[in-house]
């Protein structure tokens, strides 16, 4: 059971009476559900896990259990999510195109669905202010196979000074005070305390503050917490309103009736009802709260024909030479493209012998940390190129030929840790590398049979003993 802390107790109780708030308590104390999300970027997605399940209004989404060593996993097919953290990004309708932000990114759940709506085009910008969290978003955002993302290390100020009014979209995943994930991450009980819910309330305005001055006229800010206190949410969503004159948004793309809405009586301005709630109780899976509000204008008036002229992009000095496009062209003409890298001969820019198709080309980039820039295609070495495992995974979005696909789960982990494996093929060179028809990794296949190795270190799994 649980062990709620009697202010937190008291305090519900007095929200929603002691009949509902008994209710939550309870569900709090039941198992936390389990979701995943199947990727429909990826040319092979017949996961074998059970399907009978949906999450309601997700498409692609099932309850069931992902292991990190499942070549599902691995290959970028499925992302396992809490049902309902699936909606901020779902309800964002993020249209191929649009200029995106998720501010507070990592792991990358959010950034994963917002990428993968974009198909291709337009541009994702997936933030993180921790340099610890950003690495699994960077690998979480490559596994997806997602070309167009630029990933950034950042506060949300020295972003705004890079952005402003950029933006069509930007989710705000905000850091709180994580009364919702209770029973998912017991351990999140003891940070809470009245005081704690106010830090995180000045926490998100000044987080908020910064994302405002980022989008459009027009724009659209989706804020989402995974905490029931008003003071994060409804709270919130009215010092927008007041202090931004913007507008709660409709949101009608629900129709399960396990999601509730906002309380306004919880807040201080009109249409509070429209936003989004997640209880234990409703039985969808963990806490949430998720709004939509646009920014006073109308998106669509700054797009003159001089700002749609696509601008040549800044870093010239960072071309390849005609050298180095036939040693990429030689591996990269043994695979399939995805449209989005079928011009790479055009858009692909060398640095520090990293060889990449920018996600944006036209910004001054200065003063961000950025942790990746678009899809790193591979590294030059001397006469010679590697592909990398970005390109792997996007890859995967488009059938491929030259794939090989292990006989044996013994073979696959041999794969994750690092090992070489026979394989019985005519294939020599650079090769895909699947299991269960699902591509993971680059691979290369020697004279004598024998696939080296080209699973990332950083990714393998080590070997137990
Ligand atoms: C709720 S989590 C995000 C979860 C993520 N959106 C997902 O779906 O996987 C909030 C994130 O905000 C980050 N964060 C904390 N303070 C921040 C700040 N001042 N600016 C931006 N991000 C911040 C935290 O490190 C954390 O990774």
């Amino acid at each position: 059971m649980l062990n709620l802390p009697i202010e937190f107790k008291d305090k519900y109780q007095k929200l929603l009476g002691n009949d509902e708030a008994e209710k939550m308590f309870s569900a709090m104390d039941q198992e936390s559900k389990k979701a995943y999300r199947i990727n429909p970027l990826k040319f092979e997605n017949n996961v074998s896990y059970d399907k009978t399940e949906e999450v309601p209004d997700i498409p692609n989404a099932f309850y069931g259990e992902v292991s990190g060593q499942d070549p599902e996993w691995v290959s970028g097919t499925v992302y396992s999510q809490d049902p309902s953290a699936m909606f901020p990004a779902w309800i964002a309708n993020v249209q191929a195109g649009e200029k995106v932000l998720d501010l507070c990114a990592a792991p990358g759940g959010k950034s994963t669905a917002l990428g993968q709506a974009l198909k291709g085009e337009g541009l994702l910008v997936a933030n993180e202010i921790s340099a610890s969290r950003v690495k699994a978003l960077r690998e979480n955002i490559e596994r997806w196979g997602i070309s167009n993302a630029l990933i950034t290390n950042n506060d949300s100020f020295a972003l705004a000074k890079v952005f402003p009014q950029f933006f069509d979209k930007i989710l705000v995943d905000a850091p709180c005070s994580g009364e919702g994930m209770f029973r998912k991450n017991p351990e999140a009980i003891e940070y809470w305390s009245p005081e704690y819910v106010q830090t995180c309330q000045d926490r998100q305005q000044e987080i908020l503050e910064q994302a405002v001055k980022m989008l459009k006229p027009g724009g659209k800010l989706i804020y989402s917490t995974c905490t029931f206190s008003p003071e994060e949410d409804e709270e919130i969503v009215s010092w927008l309103v007041k202090n931004y004159k913007m507008e709660i948004q409709p949101i009608t793309m629900i129709n399960s009736d396990k999601v509730s809405h906002g309380r306004p009586e919880w807040g201080s301005v009109d249409h509070l009802e429209r936003t989004l709630r997640f209880w234990p109780q409703d039985n969808l899976g963990e806490g949430q709260f998720a709004a939509i509000l646009k920014m006073p204008g109308e998106l669509g008036k700054e797009n003159s024909k001089k700002s749609k002229k696509k601008k040549k992009d800044k870093r010239n000095n960072l071309s390849l030479t005609k050298d180095e496009k036939e040693y990429i062209a030689k591996v990269l003409d043994k695979f399939n493209l995805p449209k989005e890298i079928s011009d790479w001969q055009k858009r692909a820019l060398v640095r520090k012998d990293h060889v990449f198709i920018p996600a944006i080309s036209e910004q001054n980039l200065k003063g961000l940390n950025i942790v990746n820039d678009g899809l790193e295609l591979g590294i030059l070495k001397k006469k010679r190129f590697e592909p990398g495992h970005h390109l792997a995974e996007a890859l995967g979005q488009v059938e491929q030929k030259n794939v090989i696909n292990l006989s044996s789960e013994e073979d696959y982990m041999s794969y994750l840790h690092g090992e070489t494996v026979k394989v019985d093929t005519d294939l020599r060179g650079f090769v895909l590398v699947a299991f269960n028809k699902m591509i993971f990794s680059f691979g290369k296949i020697a004279g004598n049979g024998v696939l080296k190795n080209f699973y990332p270190k950083g990714l393998r799994i080590l070997k137990k003993d």
